[in-house]
């Protein structure tokens, strides 16, 4: 079946939320949060809103790739943020791109990039759109002519496999799912998970430098790639083909993480892994939420490198894995297309043990190509984690402020970070007046740090939820940057992140990127306002 892209909210709409998991939603919700005014509010028909025509209009020659559908430019107008979301669902789209261009090869690339900066038109590059710090909208100052879209979708194909160096070039367009169908028969897989991975795109994950599900070793886009082909105004960067290299800087850096600032990343060699066959995985509860941690510490630093090595909080375990815990739950797992696995979780679980965990379940492990059955607890995690978008969308109809916000920090700095921030957020949550709950996981772990992951679900007014989120949400920014933690582990900088990000760059780093950008961006057209200004 065919399904419809959500103009407002995020994935398809038949998979939204509705009859038995809507009915188990609200009424956990109601359980945590006692009296939220929990009604329903539906998205408006984006054709009955006061949207900006059109201002520019594109020429004869790349007629074919424009789009002014209403509808079209109301989707390309804001990434998938709760802040996303809640303006959609309020109708407000001040900020809408003129036209939607769909180039299909690099000449088109390069002949809309000559035409904008001709003709001082903003382009935005836009992947999937699942930016969740206003990387994809239009707003800006500048006094440009207009805005286009530029959806990448249509460069979309694997154009060749290496299977000798394990590593493929691919188009910068493709969709996570798309490109792994494609990768599969070869025994091959890029490995990289996000959780938007149905709904965001290659190019998309190496232009903010996207953090993957697994939690140690290859945990940014940037570990995977070989070389990248990037069209600017000012002409075509490809790198060579290397397994390293120590020739000065790197172009791949200055391009991973650009947000579509210096450049279109069109395609790139990204480096394979064999399709793991042995698997292993284990539970840990811990009565201590400072000796999960610690346990936590210690494997990241023991140099096995699990797949997934994801701390829980009390409440994040109680909300998203359905487990009552006093300490919180460590969930693991292994994974090796090369041999079996079952000494390093055996090693794991001994340290996690050593730290007081304790395992309700044994650990279940594979040495054959057949996958072990999940625990019950990772079982609900899983299912949980890719519905968790759809149902933040349910509950921000519902008058509810879910968002996340993440970090990373070394591990002699977690404790006092942590404070600061469950600190700030409860301070924030009660001057907008609204009774929440703050939860707390590892996404990853480093041997000298952990990326935290906050999520805050706290009861709202209808009409008020933006104010109140955007209060909370700078007041937890400046927790960060007062812990000297990074403004964002994985989820990139934005619009939304600058004023942070501004601050944690050194000032001549700024001028040398800015120098970067009137090199390659000479008329200022690409994405303005994000990273540095024009
Ligand atoms: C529910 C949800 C879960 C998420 N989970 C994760 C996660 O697990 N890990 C993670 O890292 N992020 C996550 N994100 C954030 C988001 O998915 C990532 O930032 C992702 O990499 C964006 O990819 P995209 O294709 O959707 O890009 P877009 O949202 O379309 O664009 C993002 C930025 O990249 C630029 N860009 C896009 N394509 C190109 C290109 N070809 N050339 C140059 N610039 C380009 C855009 O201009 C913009 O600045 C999540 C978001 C949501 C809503």
């Amino acid at each position: 079946m065919n399904k419809t892209r959500s103009w407002w909210g995020w994935g398809n709409v038949e998979d939204a939320v509705h009859g038995v998991e809507l009915a188990e939603l609200t009424r956990r919700t109601s359980a945590m949060l006692p009296d939220t005014d929990l009604r329903a509010h539906e998205p408006p028909d984006p054709r009955s809103l006061d949207i900006r025509r059109p201002r520019v209009t594109v020429p004869a020659s790349l007629a074919h790739l424009g789009s002014d559908d209403l509808v079209d430019r109301a989707a390309h107008a804001h990434g998938k943020a709760f802040r996303d979301v809640v303006r959609n669902l309020h109708g407000d789209l001040r900020n809408v791109p003129d036209v939607v261009v769909r180039p299909s090869s690099e000449t088109e690339i390069v002949d809309i990039l000559d035409w904008c900066s001709r003709s001082n038109i903003a382009v935005i590059a836009y992947g999937g759109g699942s930016s969740v710090v206003g990387g994809i909208e239009p707003r800006f100052d500048g006094g440009y002519a207009g805005t286009i879209s530029m959806d990448l979708a249509a460069l979309d194909r694997v154009l060749e496999i290496d299977r000798t160096s394990r590593a493929a070039r691919i188009q910068a367009g493709v969709f996570g799912p798309a490109l792994e169908d494609v990768l599969r028969p070869a025994g091959l897989t890029l490995r990289h998970f996000p959780q938007s991975f149905e709904f965001s795109t290659l190019g998309g994950w190496l232009a903010t430098r996207a953090g993957g599900h697994f939690a140690t070793l290859y945990t940014h886009i940037d570990d995977l790639v070989e070389s990248m082909r990037v069209v600017t105004p000012a002409g075509i960067s490809e790198s060579r083909r290397l397994p390293g290299s120590g020739a000065g800087p790197s172009s791949d850096r200055l391009f991973l993480g650009s947000e579509g600032t210096l450049g279109v990343i069109t395609e790139a060699w990204m480096r394979l892994q064999d399709r793991p066959r042995w698997r292993g995985n284990a539970t840990v509860h811990f009565s201590d939420f400072e000796a999960a941690v610690s346990a936590t510490r210690a494997i990241a630093q023991a140099g096995i490198f699990p797949t997934n090595c994801r701390l829980l909080d009390p409440a994040e375990a109680f909300i998203n894995a359905g487990t009552a815990s006093s300490g919180g739950v460590l969930v693991l797992a292994f994974e090796s297309a090369d041999h079996p696995v079952g000494p390093w979780l055996d090693r794991v679980v001994e340290l996690c043990r050593d730290h007081g965990g304790t395992l309700p379940e044994p650990p279940r492990r594979t040495d054959s190509a057949d996958a072990p059955a999940p625990t019950a607890v990772s079982d609900a995690w899983r299912s949980s984690f890719l519905r968790m978008p759809y149902q933040r969308d349910a509950l921000a109809a519902r008058s509810m402020i879910v968002e996340t916000f993440e970090t990373a920090c070394t591990w002699d700095t977690f404790a006092d970070l942590h404070a600061s921030v469950r600190k700030a957020a409860n301070d924030a949550l009660a001057s907008v007046d609204a009774q929440g709950v703050l939860t707390c996981r590892f996404t990853h772990v480093y041997p000298d740090g952990p990326a935290p992951y906050f999520g805050i679900y706290a009861a709202g007014r209808w009409g008020s939820t933006l104010a109140q989120w955007d209060q909370i949400k700078a007041a937890v920014s400046e927790a960060l940057a007062n812990a000297g933690a990074t403004i964002t582990h994985h989820h990139a900088v934005g619009r939304d992140h600058r004023p942070w990000y501004d601050r944690q760059r050194p000032d001549v780093f700024a001028a040398a990127l800015r120098a970067a950008k009137g090199a390659l961006d000479p008329a200022g057209i690409l994405n303005p306002g994000v990273l540095v200004d024009p």
